[in-house]
């Protein structure tokens, strides 16, 4: 059918939508697909159109927008009717060639949603995947996921899909990139600043820039739909130049809101505040870094441009001067073509909205944060002031509850291992960095480990026999890789065993690594194997913890909220994790808190093969309650990104029986059941990528 109607015009896309979502609940799959992709791709069209428009029609009416700022507030409503009017009258030609006059309409805010939350390729991938086409499944799946980050039931079938036979790598696209574009530029960008590549992040921050540059540009020019009806009976009625001089406002609003709009990732809430002048913040200090101070200069007077009279800008402007002693031309570069267009652009609409909502009452909050006072009419600065610091107000309780965890690991990542699966991520334990995996062992492993776990102690343990350090209720046991490697030696545990207990901290380590998505490699800091067994007759009563209230990397101040990365905490540990292996306890829950220390956010019950991770630090206050009755044994485990404090015993070991430390066995069953259909929905994440982070060293690894 292709995307146009009988007419060879474009139908509209919300009908076809509601035609695909029809049968897809009838169960027709071969038309549900035909209808959803059909609504997509002309939907797309419709963009390409609008766009094509847009451009043919700029020439209607911009120039007026010019005239008025040399003219300034002159009959503005005569200015917005006539601007107004060149332009509807020219777009609705321009679109009537190409659209349906349906299709011109715009779509209901349910439309705009289900689209805005790419819930049309979550009805895609479970479509394709009946209708045996899982690459395509694959696609839609991934395209979904981008901007449902937290969506667990898509995390797991996007796991599923990726066992499919037929599945690679690559089809995992995103079929939304095209619009998404400057988000890859800027990652890339904040990975070669990162990792201290000058000349690299100096390219990124410029491609981020007209990327930016660009999508702000493609939003703006959507906007036509707001302008493209001027209703007809209004030419000759009273209330004319209101209604046109309405409509000339929400297009001029429309094309604000790109801002925030091209500033706010897919999946995300809020967006990046201040997102141009803040990538310019990033390319001059890049700039200066690889030695080019003329750009720097250039960047420099850009950033003037958004905030003329900042202090520091004029003060790196002044040091870049000086270091250009000399080079009068390099001192005298001006701002960037671009940068200096977007600005002028901007300006002259805002001066041009600020009349209309002055005059006319139409409600509109500014994107940009670096609007000049100057030219925002007195009226309108007494509410903004008031509106804003009511949205700073908010974003403190915000801080308040939501902890960002500046770590540098981000939850999220692919699960590695076959037979894995998440079982709770971010939002189900209601933290941050935080996720609990099941199926990483098979209950004959645990069985192994447990055994290994009762010789070792029947023997004599590493710590010997004490009983815990956490309460005088409980006894401790513990055992690491080495102790059991030469316990082995010695004939007292079976090797094969003793290579296990090191295989599968191994596969923690794999999914830890992934899951955190940690950009560099990850050693392990501490591991042992331990067990906490309740001390009979001596439980009564019990008010205590197994392992009180503690943050992994520093020590928690419960009463401030503050936790200090010194000794005698571990403070190079960077990723903790917990292995479990039994469940024939009483107690023995693992909880996370907040850092009060009191207030329990989640619990986690033990059970053979679940794994618990999360980063070490203060994000992640966590507890053991009592164990009251058995024997709770578990692998804890320690990473850390700093090599110089990885775990020299298990290298020790490694190197007595000569094992791999890389390798890891992939022979978990896959599991059978199919992908489910994942409901929409979007969530917050807010985890902020590392900033420079404090490196205390301190003894050696221990308990
Ligand atoms: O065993 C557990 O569940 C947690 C133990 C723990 O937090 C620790 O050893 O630091
Ligand atoms: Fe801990």
């Amino acid at each position: 059918a292709g995307s146009t109607s009988l007419s060879g015009l474009l139908p509209p896309y919300d009908e076809l939508y509601y035609r695909g979502v029809r049968a897809y609940f009838t169960k027709d799959w071969e038309k549900a697909a035909e209808y959803i992709e059909l609504s997509i791709s002309t939907r797309e069209a419709l963009r390409k159109t609008r766009r094509k428009c847009h451009d043919a029609c700029s020439t209607a009416g911009d120039e007026i927008v010019s005239r008025l700022d040399r003219e300034k507030g002159t009959s503005w409503d005569l200015w917005a009717l006539d601007w107004i009017q060149q332009r509807a009258e020219c777009i609705r030609f321009c679109l009537g060639r190409a659209v349906t006059p349906a299709g011109q309409l715009p779509v209901s805010s349910d439309i705009e949603y289900e689209f805005g939350t790419r819930n049309a390729y979550n009805f895609l991938q479970l479509i394709y995947y009946e209708l045996s086409k899982p690459r395509k499944a694959a696609a839609a799946a991934h395209t979904f996921f981008m901007a449902n980050p937290s969506h667990l039931e898509m995390r797991n079938n996007i796991e599923k899909y990726r066992r499919m036979p037929g599945v690679t790598e690559d089809a995992f696209e995103d079929r939304e990139r095209e619009l998404e574009k400057h988000w890859e530029v800027y990652d890339a960008a904040v990975t070669a600043e990162s990792s201290s590549d000058w000349a690299l992040a100096v390219k990124r921050w410029k491609e981020c820039v007209n990327e930016t540059l660009k999508q702000t540009d493609e939003c703006r020019a959507q906007c036509v739909v707001a302008s493209q009806r001027l209703p007809e009976e209004t030419d000759s009625t009273e209330g004319a130049y209101e209604k046109a001089a309405a409509l000339s406002l929400s297009l001029l609003a429309c094309k604000q809101a790109c801002v925030a709009l091209v500033s706010t990732r897919p999946g995300r809430i809020s967006s990046h505040e201040d997102f141009l002048p803040m990538q310019l913040e990033h390319l001059h200090i890049a700039q200066y870094k690889a030695g080019d101070l003329k750009g720097a200069v250039q960047t420099l007077r850009s950033l003037l441009l958004f905030y003329p009279k900042d202090n520091e800008t004029l003060s790196n402007l002044q040091l870049y001067s000086e270091s250009l002693e000399g080079d009068t031309e390099a001192q005298a570069t001006g701002p960037s073509q671009e940068i200096s267009n977007y600005i002028s652009r901007a300006l002259a609409e805002k001066k041009l909205l600020y009349f209309g909502v002055e005059n006319l009452d139409f409600k509109f909050f500014d994107p940009d944060l670096w609007t000049p006072e100057d030219i925002v009419p007195e009226s309108l600065r007494e509410s903004w002031r008031a509106e804003r610091e009511q949205l700073i107000e908010k974003l403190k309780e915000g801080e308040k509850v939501l902890e960002v965890d500046d770590s540098g690991f981000y939850a999220g990542g692919p699960v590695p291992l076959v037979g894995v699966t998440i079982t709770m991520d971010d939002e189900a334990l209601n933290g941050t960095n935080r996720v609990v995996f099941d199926g990483v062992l098979s209950q004959s492993e645990c069985d192994t480990v447990m055994q290994l776990a009762r010789i070792a102690a029947s023997v004599g343990d590493g710590y010997k026999g004490r009983r815990s350090p956490h309460t005088p209720h409980e006894k401790f046991e513990g055992l690491t890789v080495l102790r059991a490697f030469k316990l082995a030696q010695d004939g007292m545990l079976n090797q094969s065993d003793a290579k296990l207990l090191h295989e599968i901290g191994e596969r923690a380590r794999i999914l830890i690594h992934s899951y955190f998505r940690s950009h560099s490699a990850l050693y392990f800091s501490y591991t042992h194997l331990v067990c906490r067994s309740a001390i009979p007759g001596h439980q009564e009563g019990r008010l205590d913890l197994s392992h009180p209230v503690h943050v992994d990397n520093c020590i928690l101040e419960p009463e401030t909220r503050q936790c200090w990365r010194e000794a005698p905490a571990f403070t190079h540990r960077d990723l903790s994790a917990i292995l479990y292996l039994n469940d024939d306890f009483e107690g023995g829950e693992l909880f996370f808190t907040d850092r009060d220390a009191k207030t329990i956010t989640a619990r986690v019950k033990p059970s053979c093969g679940r794994l618990v991770g999360f980063t070490s630090g203060p994000v992640n206050p966590h507890g053991v309650t009592a164990v009251t009755a058995g024997r709770r044994c578990a692998l804890a485990l320690w990473f850390t990104t700093e090599k110089h404090h990885r775990d020299m015993e298990r290298q020790e070991a490694e190197a007595m029986l000569g094992i791999d430390g890389q390798k890891v066995k992939e022979e978990k069953e896959e599991s059978d059941s199919n992908p489910t259909p994942a409901r929409s929905g979007r969530s917050q994440s807010s985890k902020s990528r590392s900033k420079e982070r404090e490196r205390v060293s301190s003894g050696r690894d221990e308990l």
